[in-house]
């Protein structure tokens, strides 16, 4: 049993349904320590047959069989394996990776090694010490001559310690001096104990190895042995292989993309735009959300619980105002009798039940002077008290005055003057019967002056004084609304539900009741969505930066060819390939994401520095969450444009991309 045999090849290629046989049934055995020249006319089949031994070419008749074990053509893995332990490869065109130094090159037969970092690189550095290019290996292959060239493939061909090594006209582009020294390295090759199979044109060099088979017309036609096999070395150590690790093939995207820095460098900035448009817009509706939440809890105290009556369908009366129309109102319906008042008492959790008026069209006059006082509402507990900027809170028979419709009105420079003076105020109410109007007229003491700022205007009063009033009038007393303070703010919750669950006698609902939550939940619910709209607005513009990637990518997988030949005939595995292209497609994503994080925290800053002097307030908050949200985006982003093109470059035929420019 020979090391190699081959039994019988037979290769045809097509043109349409017309056959071509190049190959006509080949039978030969090779040992390991034979240097064989392999020649024969141009277009005799001699690489084709080389792809065969190969284990580039899948499609043929007959088989091969190394150290007794016949290989099986339709098993991928099998033929990555055998490529990547078992065969070198050294070409014409030496088909080195331009993008990658001498050093580099060399390495990437390595990778499928099971040595150390280190250990590859010292036995890089060593195998290019010895084909003479100890000096050269930081120098990228466009730096070196033809015969340096092709001294780094023999270096890759030999770096995974392969049995046979394949030259196919190995000394077809070089010089008489270049081509002596190639043709001495593959000699010494041989004498390793390895086979080397040369394919030449030229006699002198087939002269050279120790045996010539004559390829003529697809079929052997001479086999001459020149001289006898080298013996082989006893007790020789191995390297072992292993599939390619992820790790590989990140780093020599890595590579590739900085080689290609600046066009990649765009494709990163413009990928880098859209997610940071995201992050951003994000993070302004983190921070109106959350400017919005700070206004509303610093005017409205959040523990504090409004509660009216329950209007169904019809009814849309809120916390509104009782008017007096023609028709009356239905204060059964729209108002918070005693007895009820009582209920809301009674309820769980209610601290501090107090009862609230509105009164409208309130008019005033102090001094012989009129003021409109518009809506007076009684003090509750949803009032902050700071808003009280002078006096305090009203107690009986008083009223705090609202800054600018009253007091500035009072006296524009010394607004606060007017707390103690006594104001006559009128307002029109409804008896019992919802009809019958009665005008109310009181004197009070102003106790103080507030200011509810961007809210509008505001005059309190307590709500004692008002259904004192109400009573000595004949008036209704029922109240509009209901003031509850709960214990804390998680207490809000389940009281206002218990509220709500509130009947009277027919199974009707009561009361509706309604906190600063609700209402912040209402306006947080409306600042999401249009934040979301604005994101998935900038999330359009990844669409256009994933097409950018796509492009990018495919350029790159026509651009690299010649590389992906290469790395399929190491022994790279289809996977391997698609991995090399996701794997840059997501550097691309990675870096987009870090150049978008930057950009959205230093533009952020810039915008929260200055929209600070208007509002006093962050509005730009871009949470963790956010960026992890965009990271994800980045990833998936980059991850799904790689899919087609690195498609497209692991089904390319090895062969075929070999063979291109
Ligand atoms: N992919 C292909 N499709 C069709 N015909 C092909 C293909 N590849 C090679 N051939 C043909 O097969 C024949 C053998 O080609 P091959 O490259 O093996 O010859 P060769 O002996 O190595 O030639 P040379 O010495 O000129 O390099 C040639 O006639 C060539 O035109």
């Amino acid at each position: 049993m020979a090391y190699l045999e081959l039994r019988d090849i037979q290769k045809s290629y097509y043109l349409g349904k017309e056959k071509f046989p190049v190959l006509k049934g080949i039978s030969l055995d090779f040992e390991l320590g034979e240097f064989v020249s392999i020649l024969g006319e141009s277009g005799g089949g001699k690489s084709t047959l080389m792809n065969i031994i190969g284990g580039l070419d899948r499609e043929f008749d007959g088989s091969v069989t190394i150290e007794g074990q016949t290989l099986d053509h339709h098993l991928e893995n099998q033929l990555d394996e055998y490529r990547r332990g078992t065969i070198g490869y050294i070409y014409q065109s030496y088909n080195l990776i331009s993008h990658l130094t001498v050093l580099e090159n060399v390495l990437v037969s390595l990778e499928m090694t099971t040595l150390s970092q280190a250990e590859k690189t010292k036995r890089a550095t060593e195998l290019l010490q010895r084909v003479g290019l100890g000096e050269q290996i930081r120098k990228h292959p466009n730096q070196l001559s033809g015969g340096q060239k092709q001294r780094v493939a023999i270096a890759r061909a030999l770096a995974s310690d392969p049995q046979i090594i394949i030259a196919d006209e190995p000394t077809g582009a070089l010089d008489a001096e270049n081509t002596a020294d190639v043709l001495e390295i593959l000699n010494e090759i041989a004498a390793e104990g390895r086979l080397v199979i040369a394919v030449t044109h030229s006699q002198d060099v087939a002269d050279h190895g120790t045996r010539i088979v004559h390829l003529a017309d697809g079929k052997i036609d001479n086999d001459r042995r020149l001289r006898e096999p080298f013996a082989l070395p006893e007790n020789v150590e191995r390297l072992s292989d292993r599939p390619l690790p992820a790790s590989s093939s990140y780093r020599n995207a890595y590579k590739h993309l900085t080689f290609s820095f600046w066009r990649n460098s765009l494709i990163m900035l413009g990928t880098a735009i859209g997610l940071f448009a995201v992050m951003l817009f994000s993070g302004l509706g983190n921070g109106v959300k959350a400017y919005i939440n700070d206004q509303v809890n610093s005017l409205a105290n959040p523990t504090a619980i409004t509660i009216s009556r329950y209007q169904d369908d019809d009814g849309n009366q809120g916390v509104g105002q009782t008017t007096v129309g023609a028709g009356g109102v239905d204060l059964e319906e729209t108002t918070i009798s005693d007895q009820q008042m009582k209920k809301i008492r009674n309820t769980k959790g209610a601290k501090h039940v107090q009862p609230g008026y509105q009164l409208s069209g309130v008019k005033g006059k102090l001094d012989d002077k009129d003021y409109n006082l518009g809506t007076v509402q009684t003090w509750s507990a949803t009032y902050q008290k700071k808003l009280v900027k002078a006096g305090h809170v009203p107690g009986k028979n008083e009223i705090l005055v609202d800054k600018k419709a009253v007091a500035k009105q009072f006296d524009k420079k010394n607004w606060r003057s007017i707390v103690g003076k006594h104001i006559n105020v009128t307002w029109v109410t409804v008896k019992e019967d919802g009809k019958t109007p009665v005008t109310i007229n009181k004197n009070l003491k102003v106790s103080g002056v507030i200011d509810a700022g961007k809210a509008g205007t505001a005059n309190v009063v307590d709500a004692q004084t008002v259904k004192s009033a109400y009573e000595k009038a004949g008036a209704s007393t029922n109240a509009l609304f209901a003031t509850v303070r709960v214990k804390n703010a998680d207490a809000v919750k389940p009281f206002q539900k218990a509220v709500q669950n509130i009947k009277d006698s027919d199974g009707k609902r009561l009361f509706s009741a309604i906190t600063v939550g609700s209402v912040l939940d209402t306006i947080n619910t409306i600042v999401t969505l249009a934040t979301n709209v604005l994101a998935a607005i900038a999330a359009i513009s990844l669409i256009v930066s994933a097409l950018m990637i796509i492009v990018t990518m495919f350029m790159s997988v026509s651009e690299r060819t010649k590389e992906i030949g290469i790395l399929r005939a190491l022994g790279e595995s289809k996977k391997d390939v698609r991995r090399l292209f996701t794997s840059e497609s997501v550097l691309i994503g990675l870096a987009s994401f870090v150049l978008a994080v930057v950009l959205a925290f230093v533009v952020g800053g810039i915008l929260n520095h200055a929209l600070y002097k208007i509002a006093s307030f962050n509005m730009i908050q871009i949470t963790f969450g956010n960026v992890i949200v965009t990271l994800i985006l980045a990833l998936i982003i980059s991850f799904l444009a790689a899919l087609l093109p690195a498609r497209r470059a692991a089904k390319l035929n090895p062969i075929d991309a070999l063979a291109a420019d």
